[in-house]
């Protein structure tokens, strides 16, 4: 038996069109981050993924609005949804609310690379991708990938940190090789998965 998952980051947020660190602050999707959650609901449309079983998502806005817009594209509005807190952004802590550069220049570029981009090293007060993981994949071993397991498909539509940590268990990454892995706001990742949780299948429906 095989499953379906299918993970997507959501729109451009106003937050990230402005370029501040947003963690668990819930800014709106900017008019771009709609249009990139339609195109990614277009790409699971043609390709024929509109027979979920049920949906997750986050507790924050911007992740919501994007599987409600995936939802209506595919003709599936019906369909279970479960909010959970457990698969949040990263919290950023004392960095929430800066702008990036500006950051860069208080504290130098190299440590905030460092924060957003080391595996195990937070930023002040807030997450690392270690500790992020730590919240999202007991969560995620518990509710989602056993029904996945089970031949089930299902959408979770989150963020670039929570999801992170998701493909990082299934593709059996280490913490250094899915720190870099950048993930495009509003693009359907698709695993196919069997029953032993092997992977058998990955596909990125990136529009053309
Ligand atoms: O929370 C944020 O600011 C971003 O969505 C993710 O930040 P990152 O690009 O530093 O991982």
């Amino acid at each position: 038996m095989v499953g379906t998952l299918v993970l997507t980051r959501h729109g451009q947020s106003e937050w990230n069109k402005l370029n501040l660190f947003t963690g668990w602050k819930d800014p709106q999707l900017t008019e771009l981050g709609r249009e990139e959650a339609l195109k990614g609901a277009q790409e699971l449309k043609k390709a024929g993924y509109t027979d979920f079983d049920e949906a997750f998502t986050s507790d924050l806005t911007r992740a919501q609005t994007t599987l409600g817009i995936q939802l209506k594209e595919i003709g599936q509005e019906g369909i279970p949804v479960t909010k959970k807190q457990a698969l949040n952004e990263r919290d950023y802590g004392e960095l929430t609310g800066l702008n990036k550069d500006d950051a860069r220049k208080k504290w130098g570029e190299e440590q905030v690379h460092i924060w957003r981009r080391s595996y195990d090293v937070p930023p002040p007060g807030g997450e690392s991708l270690e500790l992020t993981a730590k919240r999202v994949l007991p969560y995620f071993d518990e509710a989602i990938l056993p029904k996945v397991l089970d031949g089930k498909k299902i959408l979770v539509t989150a963020h670039g940190n929570s999801l992170r940590s998701i493909i990082m268990s299934l593709e059996k990454m280490t913490g250094e090789e899915i720190v870099n892995t950048e993930l495009a706001t509003g693009v359907p990742i698709v695993y196919k998965i069997d029953s032993d949780g092997k992977i058998v299948e990955k596909k990125i429906l990136e529009s053309q």
